[in-house]
């Protein structure tokens, strides 16, 4: 059975496709980190008189998993993205995870490149992987941890023992993601009228693939002319996010939305953010919708967000579910991909990964 970082080995990048930029040290936006002003795309979401969105991103308590469920599906459906409140994480670990993952980008630029990933690998200190795609780069700087890669890297990064604490922390933070993103995903099941026996998936909560993405936007001499993350969708199933509390005007975080345009995920306090990702896409035969999403940044705030990735194993096949498909007379608009092969499409072709397995 391969493993996730595995997937990523068939596409390797360049140097220059993984070195961050070391933000301490610039001044000015330099020009290959220049987008094209987006202000012609923001704001455009309705507010009301007190500065409130009118259609802001759901806000979800799971304290009552069965009247939530009926709310997950609807957000699924309508945003692709909600917010849960009641998720069961103890505010306090997600607190102490916000304070390691400072502690690991506070360090200097030259400590943090000895944790660089490598040109074919898939854990470790970078920029975005879908950084290839785009003319310019973005003001971000990443740190991917999958499995126990944490303990490896952060040797490296603090060579005395000052690892312990972030590795415990983080360790910690992944088993109760785990947790929590195999209720999510039961409940999202539940939705659709989907039980879990029904669809071959003992492995699946076995030995789910997963990832955990801790993301830092430096403030930025600049904004308007700086972009965090560009758009894009995630590949994963969901994607759990915490996000630090840092109220942006007009940043951070943004999610698109057919109709209304983009909206910005106002953080709420004590909330985590649940994306629905491409492969969710996929086996809801397009009914779920892999939301497109996109982050601005700061010139006095740095922004730091930590996104757990979780998706079935490497090796399982992702088709529109059956049970989903006959209910309502409904053709399977994918074919069936296994999720090692969408991971390779996704990384050859970004945007057209879903019109590349469509019917
Ligand atoms: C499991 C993964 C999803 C991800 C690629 C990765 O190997 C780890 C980093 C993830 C991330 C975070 C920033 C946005 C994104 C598109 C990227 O370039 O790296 C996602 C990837 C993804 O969802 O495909
Ligand atoms: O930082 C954020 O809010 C979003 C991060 C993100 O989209 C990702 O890691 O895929
Ligand atoms: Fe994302």
């Amino acid at each position: 059975m391969s493993t996730l970082s595995e997937a990523y080995t068939d596409h390797p990048l360049h140097l220059h496709q993984i070195i961050p930029l070391d933000f301490d040290s610039v001044r000015a936006v330099p020009e290959s980190h220049v987008w094209p002003n987006s202000d012609d795309d923001f704001p455009p979401a309705d507010v009301d008189d007190h500065g409130q969105f009118t259609t802001p991103v759901p806000v979800i308590d799971l304290s009552d998993p069965d009247a939530a469920t009926k709310l997950i599906g609807h957000a699924c459906e309508t945003w692709g993205v909600f917010q849960v409140i009641n998720h069961g994480i103890p505010s306090s670990l997600v607190q102490e995870a916000e304070s390691e993952v400072r502690r690991l980008f506070s360090l200097p630029a030259r400590q943090k490149l000895k944790a660089l990933r490598a040109p074919g690998g898939a854990t470790g200190y970078g920029i975005a992987r879908i950084t290839p795609f785009f003319s310019k780069y973005m003001w971000h700087e990443g740190f991917t941890i999958m499995n126990n890669s944490a303990i490896d890297h952060a040797n490296t990064l603090w060579p005395n023992d000052e690892h312990a604490r972030f590795c415990d922390v983080i360790e910690d933070y992944q088993k109760k993601m785990s947790i929590l993103a195999e209720q999510l995903t039961k409940l999202i099941f539940k939705s659709l009228d989907i039980s879990e026996e029904e669809e071959e998936m003992d492995q699946w909560w076995v030995d789910p693939s997963t990832a955990l993405q801790l993301n830092s936007y430096p403030s930025c001499p600049d904004p308007s002319r700086a972009l965090g993350l560009a758009p894009h969708t995630d590949t994963s199933l969901i994607t759990i996010l915490h996000q630090s509390s840092t109220i942006i005007n007009g940043g951070g975080l943004q999610v698109f939305n057919d109709g209304v345009g983009w909206v910005p995920v106002v953080p709420v306090s004590g909330a985590l953010v649940v994306n629905v990702g491409d492969l969710l896409h996929i086996l809801s035969n397009g009914r779920f919708i892999s939301v497109l999403h996109r982050v601005f940044v700061n010139q006095n705030l740095q922004r730091l967000s930590m996104a757990y990735f979780y998706s079935p194993p490497t090796g399982f096949r992702v088709a529109p579910l059956t049970k989903l498909v006959n209910s309502s007379g409904q053709v399977p608009r994918y074919r069936s991909v296994t999720v090692r092969e969408f991971i390779s499409i996704k990384a050859k072709s970004l945007d057209k990964a879903l019109s590349f397995i469509e019917n």
